[in-house]
């Protein structure tokens, strides 16, 4: 069953909601040119009033989560393995990908049905012979505290990675050689792109993550440093299976809600900021869900 026909008992009253939220945002998630969006500071929605009902908002997301965690439970072994690796094919592919010098990734976890990175994340760490591009830098998260503090530290090999309390690899904050890892807030070459896990997803760049809020708080951080360094914002990719592509209108958002700027599922990529657009117009490399 997919996650729409999922979501049909609950889309009348989650829209209405959402829709309202939504209405009231969409003057200000994506105010920016191309230009102007991947410079601008996160200040640019101070003035907005925050939604009418916070409370509403976490329960219309908590229902949402529980939808999409139990349409991926009903997801075939096989769909789930071809969906990663059509993913997958299309991130390695990607020319934003390809010609990405730095970026952040998360460690995909099989229990939390997330799709899977670990095709990407070797690439990255061991690159093909014949790769012309050089080898790029990785970040990954590690989980420092339950306030939606998570850091993105560099790793050079899997083998840096160690199971957390929660069963996801993450890295030691200190290194084989005794050093700190480098954070990512602290690295002086700024990343140029991050791959985005979450639960839901739509066409509008719109996230619905595990409600950890850690996502949210580190992208914010990251581009309110961008624009303090006035270089440009990392692309924010996220990868989605096809039951985690809902229509919009679904997703509740709240001011604190960072929109990714291109969504890759199964069916292709969809651009949907101006920066994700001029990425990936060269190649012609676009698609839109079905
Ligand atoms: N691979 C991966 N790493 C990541 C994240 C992620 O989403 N995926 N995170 C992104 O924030 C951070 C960890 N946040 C997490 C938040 C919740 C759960 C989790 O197990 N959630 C359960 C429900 C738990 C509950 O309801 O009490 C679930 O979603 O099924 C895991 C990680 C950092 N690292
Ligand atoms: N930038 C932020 N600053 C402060 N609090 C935040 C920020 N972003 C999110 N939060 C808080 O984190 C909590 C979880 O937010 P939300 O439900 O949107 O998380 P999520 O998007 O599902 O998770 P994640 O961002 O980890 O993927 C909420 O209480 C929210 O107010």
């Amino acid at each position: 069953m997919t996650a729409e026909a999922l979501l049909q008992n609950g889309k009348a009253a989650a829209a209405a909601a959402a829709v309202m939220i939504r209405c009231h945002l969409l003057a200000c998630r994506f105010p920016f040119s191309a230009d102007s969006r991947r410079h601008s500071s996160t200040t640019a929605m101070a003035g907005a009033a925050p939604p009418s009902d916070p409370a509403a908002v976490v329960s219309q997301k908590r229902a949402l989560r529980t939808k999409i965690r139990s349409a991926l439970r009903t997801l075939p072994p096989y769909q789930r393995t071809q969906e990663d690796d059509a993913i997958q094919d299309i991130v390695l592919n990607s020319p934003w990908f390809k010609s990405s010098k730095r970026l952040c990734a998360y460690v995909s976890c099989d229990s939390l049905r997330e799709v899977g990175t670990s095709r990407i994340l070797s690439e990255i760490l061991s690159p093909a012979a014949g790769d012309s591009q050089g080898r790029k830098k990785l970040y990954v998260p590690r989980v420092e505290d339950k306030n939606s503090h998570m850091r993105m530290l560099h790793i050079s090999q899997l083998d840096d990675l160690v199971a957390n309390s929660m069963n996801i690899l993450e890295p030691s904050p200190v290194g084989d050689d005794g050093n700190p890892r480098e954070d990512v807030m602290l690295a002086s070459d700024p990343v140029d792109l991050f791959l985005v896990p979450g639960l839901a997803f739509d066409r509008s760049g719109n996230r619905l993550g595990r409600g950890g809020g850690y996502y949210d708080t580190l992208l914010r951080r990251y581009q309110a440093l961008c624009a303090k360094r006035q270089c440009n914002r990392p692309l924010l990719v996220a990868l989605a299976y096809s039951a985690q592509v809902v229509d919009e209108g679904i997703i509740p958002v709240t001011l604190h809600d960072v929109p990714v700027d291109a969504l890759v599922s199964p069916s292709g990529t969809v651009p949907i900021s101006a920066a994700a657009l001029q990425s990936l117009a060269p190649m012609g490399e676009r698609s839109s869900l079905g």
